[in-house]
């Protein structure tokens, strides 16, 4: 593992005029290293992510990321071509809704396709197949490639979201409640295949989830937001087996036996 960063964050506030969304996160995530930011609904973890990965403006903070060639610059400082750049290669964005990060009304070949297109891919045999390459990694059968997702199950869906992300090989992937709208035994396949992936690919993750199971399963570290701050933070096992915030004492007594 690197000995520096892919991503800090210092002192990063999100304003929605006077109601404050986020304020006073900081924090880093270390190449190969998956963070999860907990939190029951309207703590601010999902302004966070859209902070940090570049979809939302923040009012105050920095968010400085480890380019390919080791600077390591405020993204707020990038030309829009670096950010779009970025966002089409060195990052994923898995959405908890895969409608919202697919398109839906073309194959899933073209899916998974138009990534390496983007990354100046423009051999067709090429795109075909490591197009059926990842499908099968995520477990949809190679005979349906040219179908397209509306065809698909939510748990399918969700797993060609993943393909589509990580065709590219990106360096960090943010993820939005990415099992959230799943029935309980697809989740437990596509939390499987995430965990497989991720440490194969040895991919930075920040995952926003309010299941502390999920946190536990694929992360080293956790992030405890409550009212848009952070009140805890730490390598996850020692978060969840020894709570010290009273917050997060309350949420991890609330995980129901199983
Ligand atoms: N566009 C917006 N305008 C005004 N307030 C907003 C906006 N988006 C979010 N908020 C507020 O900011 C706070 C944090 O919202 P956020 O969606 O980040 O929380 P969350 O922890 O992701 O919640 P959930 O798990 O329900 O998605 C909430 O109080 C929310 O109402």
């Amino acid at each position: 593992m690197s000995s520096q960063p892919i991503l800090s964050v210092r002192n990063l506030e999100r304003r929605y005029g006077a109601f404050i969304g986020c304020t006073d996160i900081s924090f880093d995530v270390w190449p190969g290293e998956v963070v999860a930011i907990v939190g029951e609904s309207g703590s601010g973890k999902t302004t966070l992510l859209n902070c940090i990965s570049g979809r939302m403006e923040r009012s105050a903070g920095t968010v400085c990321y480890r380019m390919r060639d080791g600077r390591f610059p405020d993204l707020g400082d990038l030309s829009e071509a670096e950010r779009r750049f970025l966002a089409r290669t060195d990052w994923g964005f898995v959405h908890q809704n895969p409608a919202d990060g697919l398109r839906m009304r073309v194959s899933a070949g073209a899916n998974v396709g138009e990534r390496l297109m983007a990354v100046g891919e423009r051999h067709y045999g090429n795109i075909r197949r490591t197009a059926t390459d990842w499908l099968e990694r995520v477990e949809i059968a190679a005979a349906r490639i040219d179908d397209q997702p509306v065809a698909f199950s939510g748990g399918m869906r969700q797993r060609l979201q993943i393909a589509r992300n990580l065709v590219t090989h990106p360096r960090l992937i943010f993820m939005d409640e990415p099992t959230g709208g799943l029935d309980v035994s697809v989740q437990a396949r596509v939390l499987d295949l995430l965990r497989m992936l991720v440490a194969d690919l040895g991919l930075a993750v920040v995952i926003v989830t309010h299941d502390l199971a999920v946190a536990r399963l694929l992360s080293q570290r956790m992030i405890v937001m409550k009212s848009g701050r952070i009140v805890e933070q730490g390598l996850t096992d020692r978060v969840l087996d020894d709570p010290r915030h009273p917050y997060t004492q309350l949420l991890v007594a609330s995980i129901p036996e199983s």
